[in-house]
């Protein structure tokens, strides 16, 4: 193989991005991914393993990684962290009751050497529902990440986003 096909082959590849979408279950993950797909999201069952959605954005193909939230099956999240490059956490903000498992969840997650070299978007999900609390509200209520914008102990640069912005 000549050196500008290896070369090409490399661009190609660093195009390529693996993204895993986590957090509790409920959350909303299988419906941003089907959103952002444009399919149809008015039947959801619970994710009881993972779903792999290939979508292209700009120059970028993204591999979305959506993995189920349901406490019995958090500890098969590990099985996905290698070549990630990019972590979204899927909060639903309208669950007050569960922010501090929310948070717990999350932290184990940051100590992930594999995720080390990942970016972190948390994506606040469901602020239709009276009562949310909006991205900036979560991260302060329950220190979800302790400065926004900062990077964590693993130099994860970390992104509030509110899911209008998305759908
Ligand atoms: N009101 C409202 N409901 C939403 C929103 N996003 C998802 N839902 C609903 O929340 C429920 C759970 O959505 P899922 O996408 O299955 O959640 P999930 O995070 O994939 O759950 P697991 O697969 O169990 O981890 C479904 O009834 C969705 O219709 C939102 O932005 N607003
Ligand atoms: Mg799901």
């Amino acid at each position: 193989m000549g050196l500008l096909s290896i070369t090409r082959k490399i661009k190609r590849k660093e195009k390529e991005m693996r993204i895993l979408m986590v957090g509790l279950d409920n959350s909303g993950k299988t419906t941003i991914v089907l959103k952002i797909n444009g399919e149809d999201t008015s039947v959801i069952s619970p994710t009881l393993g993972f779903n792999i959605k290939t979508i292209a954005c700009q120059k970028y193909t993204l591999n979305i990684w959506d993995v189920g939230g349901q406490r019995t099956i958090r500890s098969y999240w590990r099985n996905y962290f290698e070549q990630t490059d990019g972590l979204v956490w899927v909060v639903d903000s309208s669950d007050l009751r569960r922010l501090d498992d929310c948070k717990m969840e999350l932290d184990n997650l940051l100590k992930e050497e594999r995720l080390s070299g990942a970016s972190l978007l948390i994506l606040a999900n469901k602020q239709d529902i009276k009562g949310a609390l909006t991205p900036a509200e979560i991260a302060k209520v329950r220190s979800l990440v302790d400065n926004l914008n900062c990077k964590t102990e693993y130099n994860t640069p970390v992104t509030m986003f509110d899911q209008r912005n998305l759908i």
